[in-house]
């Protein structure tokens, strides 16, 4: 066990930021913290890191009680602060090797890990530009190339993509799937369903301080009684026509809005053949066709009746 954490509550005065949260990651693990803003995740990876006293509960690491002067613990964690943290008055070069020589004591390790490490971030070409020299997208590499530049077992990425190009987020996620395969094991936060789905062996969805569901993609996906989105473009169709396809076998709900039909349906075989039949024979002519297995937004909103990005 990697992370290990029982029954953990944090208040801000009257606010509840964690509550009663328990959570076990393994080695080797990507874990995700999926959750919409304000829930709780910054708030739990600082109890984690023991930079925010808690109210409650208990929290080890590698096996170890975690407190704030647990220097062997936090020799071997990889902090990225969703706030970039890097020195203005360093280039790319020296504030990887600063960060790096934290920790590590040999002169040569430290220059070879932190050549290591802006090769790793793609950052070659600006080893000796300033930070405000360098693109958000650059930025937030040259963030993640001091934050792993050690070696690190467990990274810790709190929302790394928020604000970023599609190119280096491209690069920031395969990154991660790399530095996993190196053997760390890494808890990644975000809001961004389609990050964990694409990132995660498994994931915790947070809402409100706790963790409301945990499980692989697939686990989640089978937790909800939805099975499959059909939307279909009808230009009429009568209240009566869909309230007869609300009584179809399956069925979760019919809308209609402008031109477009969204039926949601349970699990079950042919439910799409059984609204087409419906459709031919009552003449309602349909176009473009449409079926989406659920998402995690599907989860998120099933479980707390909101949307992921309300
Ligand atoms: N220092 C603080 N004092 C009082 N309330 C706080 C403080 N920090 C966070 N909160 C509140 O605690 C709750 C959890 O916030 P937190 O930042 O941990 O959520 P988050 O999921 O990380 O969201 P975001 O993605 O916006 O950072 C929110 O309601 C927030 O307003």
């Amino acid at each position: 066990m990697i992370v290990q954490v029982n029954n953990l509550v944090k208040r801000y005065d009257h606010l509840v930021a964690i509550d009663h949260l328990n959570l076990e990651i393994q080695k080797g693990e990507i874990f995700g913290l999926l959750g919409p803003n304000g829930s709780g995740k910054t708030t739990f990876i600082n109890c984690l890191l023991s930079l925010l006293k808690y109210d409650k509960g208990t929290i080890e690491i590698f096996g170890q009680p975690m407190s704030p002067v647990a220097y062997d613990i936090k020799r071997n964690i990889g902090v990225i602060f969703q706030n970039i943290a890097v020195f203005e008055e360093l280039t790319v070069y020296e504030n990887i090797s600063y960060f790096c020589s934290l920790y590590i004591k040999d002169n040569a390790e430290v220059k070879r890990l932190t050549k290591e490490a802006i090769a790793f971030v793609s950052l070659e070409d600006y080893v000796k530009y300033y930070p405000k020299k360098l693109s958000g997208g650059l930025l937030r590499r040259l963030n993640i190339a001091c934050g792993i530049a050690h070696k690190p077992k467990l990274i810790i990425l709190d929302e790394p993509t928020v604000a970023v190009d599609p190119q280096s987020r491209n690069k920031i996620l395969e990154g991660i799937k790399e530095l996993n395969q190196q053997g760390a094991t890494v808890i990644y936060t975000t809001h961004y369903m389609e990050e964990v789905e694409q990132l995660c062996s498994r994931i915790a969805i947070m809402d409100k301080g706790k963790i409301i569901a945990k499980g692989t993609k697939e686990e989640l996906k089978e937790m909800i009684s939805l099975g499959e989105k059909i939307t279909l473009e009808v230009f009429h169709i009568t209240p009566d026509q869909i309230q007869h396809l609300r009584e179809l076998p399956h069925i979760l709900s019919v809308e209609y809005t402008d031109t477009t039909l969204t039926i949601k349906s349970s699990k079950g075989k042919n439910n799409l053949i059984h609204i087409l039949e419906f459709l031919t024979t009552n003449s309602i002519p349909f176009h473009q066709v449409f079926t989406e297995h659920p998402t995690l937004n599907d989860v998120f909103l099933e479980i707390t009746g909101k949307e992921l990005r309300d």
